[in-house]
């Protein structure tokens, strides 16, 4: 691979839009111009191209490093997932691991990243949580934008979403709020296909009699979750609605002025004219996934990088913008110093919890019937993923963990646990609120080598503290007369039988995480010397380059991270086209 030698390409107007290119090389570069490029065809990258290509005035390029996934029978059975019927499945995923976690034990942690158009859409759990009205409202504050509140996001998330029955059509009235979904919109979401089962009955039997503390909860993406609620996702028809078949689909692919070019990966970017006062960076380099020489392209308006948390600050950091020592002590040239990026790492850590239950009359799936049932009518159990119900629960604020630390929720309306309830014998509960911070840093100048990433996963005392009311919490959860002839007993770990030392170990030993790292270039407020973009997703110092997908979140959200990528996107691809009267 010959790094040093490029082909700069300043593009002219030719014919060849429109176009999937498989490879580099397939590219005409003395035909085209574009007017955006787009770096990353992951969730965020995905909005930005389909949305910015809708104005036929504007060429677009979107660069992916991954293949198509369009085509993957596996990844379209949200039943199957990675593996089964997907075609040599290590090629859609990028296979991170954080270096030891000192708050596990020095357990290092799995950071698997979506590769292919589509990005993790196309590959994560299909979970459809928005969060919370304060996370959005924070974001607001933080950026000093009150377009990013909750209530001016309302178009956005309706224009991203299309509510669509469950699959077979079961009537799913009382499990939902209709008033508060999409349904014009292009990712498709539904609720489970069967209806409800033992353990469904009896939460709502024991959100009667719980009712302060757990109640059901109509519908909770309707800006507070608190409570249970019916698990959405982003299913429709059966099948998997990724950012790739919503947002890229046949019709999309086959516009004039959109070119998308996969198995191509960038390396850096690049100013435009290195002797302006103000840094003009509008040039990508990239390489063939397979290796070759490096090619530039040079965007005529704007470079969007949507590289998500690992790509993106990785991108910048190879580029020479980043902490300027740090990259100098690598022998990486600086152009900029913007000691924020790769720092701020947030990711929700969950523990491991276990409940002794009755033998339950679990029924094996035939999975013959089943794939046989999802191929004649997309229905059946492979059309479904995990779980039917989530709790979302708030430490109270009169909790004495709060007279030792600040409450790190963004307001009244955010979850600080969450626990999917699928299954009580091997139970994850996540925190949703982390203290603790994460970094990613360059392990050298080679760009093609992965960085080092440091979640920070349990390094704050807070973290452990609020886990361990978290268990108690759930072990009220769990008690009482809905759960009799159901659950049999706490296994643990159970902080008020265990000692603190013994508890702590338990958790650091077995904890894992709910693959939501967030954050690397955060968002904060225009002039503000901390984060990396501004509230319009302007990389800060810079003109020509924005920022659009989860590295640019402050800090991670009371939700799973998609939903929050594609409110985001909708609304960056709106500043974009307004910046440039589209
Ligand atoms: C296994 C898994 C399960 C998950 N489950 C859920 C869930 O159930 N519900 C939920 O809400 N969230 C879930 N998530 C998280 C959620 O999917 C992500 O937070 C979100 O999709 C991230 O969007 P993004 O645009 O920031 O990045 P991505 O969607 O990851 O997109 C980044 C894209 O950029 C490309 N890229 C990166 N570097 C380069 C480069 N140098 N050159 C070219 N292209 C590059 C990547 O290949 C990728 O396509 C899960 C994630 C994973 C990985």
């Amino acid at each position: 691979m010959i790094l040093g030698l490029f082909t700069t390409i300043t593009a002219i107007a030719g014919s060849t839009h429109g176009k999937v290119f498989q490879h580099l090389s397939e590219l005409p570069l003395d035909l085209m111009t574009f007017d955006f490029i787009v770096s990353g065809g992951g969730t965020g990258g995905s909005v930005i191209a389909s949305r910015l290509s809708e104005n036929k005035a504007f060429n677009v390029l979107l660069i992916e490093a991954g293949p198509d996934t369009a085509d993957q029978l596996g990844l379209s059975i949200p039943g199957w997932g990675l593996g089964k019927g997907t075609e040599n499945p290590s090629q859609f995923i990028w296979n991170y691991e954080s270096v030891p976690q000192e708050g596990w034990n020095g357990r290092k942690a799995g950071i698997p990243r979506g590769r292919g158009l589509g990005g993790s859409s196309a590959v994560n759990g299909m979970v459809y949580t928005r969060g919370s009205k304060d996370d959005y409202d924070n974001w607001a504050r933080v950026t000093g934008d009150p377009g990013w509140s909750w209530n001016a996001l309302r178009p956005y998330i309706r224009r991203s979403e299309r509510w669509t029955p469950p699959a077979g059509g079961r009537n799913a009235t009382g499990e939902y709020d209709p008033a508060v979904h999409g349904y014009m919109g292009r990712v498709e979401t539904s609720l489970p296909w069967d209806g409800h089962l033992e353990h469904d009955i009896r939460t709502i039997r024991n959100a009667e009699i719980q009712k302060a503390e757990f109640p059901l909860v109509l519908d909770g993406n309707a800006g507070r979750s608190i409570g249970v609620t019916w698990m959405q996702s982003t299913i429709g028809n059966g099948t998997r609605s990724s950012a790739a078949t919503a947002y890229l689909g046949d019709p999309v692919r086959k516009r004039g002025n959109l070119a998308i070019l996969l198995n191509t990966q960038v390396l850096r970017v690049h100013p435009v004219v290195s002797s302006v006062r103000r840094l003009d960076i509008r040039t990508v380099e990239v390489i063939s996934s397979d290796g070759g020489t490096a090619v530039k392209f040079t965007a005529k308006k704007e470079l969007v990088l949507s590289g998500g948390v690992i790509g993106t600050p990785h991108i910048l950091l190879n580029s020479g913008i980043g902490n300027r020592t740090e990259l100098e002590s690598l022998g990486v040239a600086s152009i900029l110093d913007l000691p924020d990026i790769g720092k701020g790492i947030t990711e929700h850590v969950a523990a491991n919890l276990v409940w002794d239950t009755v033998p339950l009359n679990t029924t094996t799936i035939d999975q013959d019937l089943a794939y046989a049932m999802w191929q004649q009518n997309r229905t059946g159990p492979l059309t479904a993923t995990f779980t039917h119900q989530i709790l979302w629960s708030k430490i109270p604020s009169s909790s004495t963990l709060f007279k030792e630390w600040k409450d790190p929720s963004t307001g009244t309306t955010s979850p600080h646990l969450e626990l999917p309830l699928d299954a009580a014998q091997n139970a994850y509960l996540a925190l949703l609120t982390p203290y603790s911070r994460g970094s990613l840093r360059l392990a050298s100048s080679n760009p093609l080598l992965p960085p080092l990433i440091d979640l920070g996963l349990l390094t704050h005392p807070f973290d452990m503290a609020a886990i361990k009311e978290g268990v108690r919490i759930m072990k009220r959860f769990y008690s009482g007369p809905a759960w009799e002839g159901y659950i049999t007993g706490f296994r643990g770990p159970d902080p008020d039988v265990l000692s603190n030392e013994e508890f702590e170990k338990r958790i650091r030993d077995n904890a894992i995480t709910f693959y939501h790292p967030v954050g690397g270039s955060a968002m904060s407020k225009r002039g503000e010397k901390r984060g990396v973009v501004d509230g319009e997703l302007k990389v800060k110092g810079v003109r020509g380059l924005r920022i659009v997908d989860a590295s640019v979140f402050p800090y991670v959200l009371t939700a799973h991270t998609q939903a929050p990528v594609y409110i985001l996107a909708e609304r960056a691809a709106d500043l974009i086209l307004t910046s440039w009267g589209g």
